[in-house]
């Protein structure tokens, strides 16, 4: 007889989004009460999170309004994680995937009952973030930390910490942009050039002083993508999108960018390049609101490269991962043993802090 396999609960963390228009009020008051997105004194936070939270409701809801009233994120990140079961299932391990929102249903404290229910051996954290920022990762880590202390769920836990540059992920990216652009080239007459935009979700400058590592793996990941393009003179640029605070955010912003395309007459290809599904940045601001901006300035031609959802390549990208990350490769960018990971990296080859540009290197 042979010996069961070990089992290993993969937790796909991600944002979420709200399911029905009634849930944008309580979505937002989650995300704008966390200190890892509000960063002023705890005592202020529940009030003015609850402010901001309240004053951006509408605009929130009339954005979900345009597909259907809620966020396709649960069940594309659902679907994702059945094709990486798939993926695993001829693995050492029994992988079985569970999803961990961090501001909407299914939340850290669900996950982590169900993950205990299952009792696997071993749990890995898999972000459906490429780029590690304190926002998002960082965040959903620390939420789920504290939700299996509470559910008393004490499993060796690995977390992986990124994989922007990651050759899979790198490739299967690529890859995408390449239909893309093959399919733009043939919708626009031969003396239209077409400049490729990848589009990031932006963060307030003061974060990335702080160390916030994203800016740089944005960058990192844009880099490998354009590598493995390997179109001579590809025209493209970085720009970031989804301000939603008065701070100063990081840019140029996507707005800046398709101005500027509008002044050198250029169509455009824009590529997300920090989400992995579809959901109301991607359907709504990419699709609607800065098309209809490219429209109105005249740019020659807008398209946008598809997120990458379940496309078979980039599950098999976070299978490779997993793989890794079970057989306890340390070049991995994994916060295991270096818990000061997303602030200084220690030996992780994905993000030294001494690689980083100056500019961009903690204060
Ligand atoms: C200060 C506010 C915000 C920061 C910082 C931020 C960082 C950040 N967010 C994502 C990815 C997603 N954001 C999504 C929704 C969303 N984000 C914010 C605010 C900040 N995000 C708001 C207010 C919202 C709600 C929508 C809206 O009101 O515009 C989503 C999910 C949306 C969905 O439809 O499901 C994702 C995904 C990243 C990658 C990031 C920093 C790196
Ligand atoms: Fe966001
Ligand atoms: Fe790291």
């Amino acid at each position: 007889m042979t010996a069961p396999r070990p089992r290993l609960a993969v937790v796909l963390l991600n944002l979420g989004g709200p399911d029905a228009p009634e849930a944008v009020r309580p979505f937002l008051v989650n995300l704008f009460t966390d200190p890892a997105i509000l960063r002023v004194p705890g005592f202020v936070r529940p009030w003015l999170g609850r402010l901001i939270a309240w004053r951006r409701t509408k605009a929130a809801q009339a954005n979900y309004a345009f597909i259907g009233g809620r966020s396709p994120l649960l069940e594309l990140t659902e679907a994702q994680g059945r094709a990486l079961e798939r993926a695993l299932a001829g693995a050492d391990f029994e992988a079985r995937c569970f999803v961990a929102m961090r501001y909407w249903h299914p939340m850290s404290d669900a996950a982590a009952r169900a993950v205990k229910d299952w009792a696997p051996d071993q749990v890995l954290l898999l972000p459906l973030y490429p780029q590690y920022s304190s926002t998002t990762t960082g965040s959903s880590v620390a939420e789920w930390n504290a939700a299996a202390r509470r559910a008393g769920l004490d499993v060796p836990t690995r977390e992986l910490c990124c994989y922007h540059s990651d050759p899979d992920f790198a490739q299967a990216t690529a890859a995408a942009v390449r239909r893309a652009h093959d399919e733009a080239r043939a919708a626009l007459p031969a003396d239209v050039p077409l400049r490729l935009l990848f589009s990031a979700h932006g963060l307030p400058e003061s974060i990335i002083k702080a160390g916030d590592p994203y800016q740089w793996q944005v960058e990192r990941s844009v880099a490998a993508v354009v590598e493995r393009l390997g179109i001579d003179g590809l025209d493209h640029a970085i720009c970031y999108q989804s301000r939603v605070t008065p701070q100063v955010w990081i840019g140029p912003s996507t707005e800046a960018e398709i101005a500027r395309a509008a002044v050198d007459k250029v169509a455009l290809l824009v590529c997300p390049i920090a989400f992995v599904s579809e959901h109301s940045e991607t359907l709504v601001e990419l699709d609607i609101e800065y098309r209809e901006v490219a429209q109105h300035l005249g740019v020659p031609g807008y398209f946008r490269v598809p997120a990458q959802n379940s496309d078979p390549a980039f599950i098999a990208a976070l299978a490779r991962l997993v793989r890794a990350a079970e057989a306890g490769d340390r070049t991995l960018c994994s916060f295991a043993g270096a818990r000061q990971c997303p602030k200084r990296h220690g030996d992780c080859p994905h993000g030294r802090q001494d690689a980083m540009p100056r500019a961009r290197q903690a204060a």
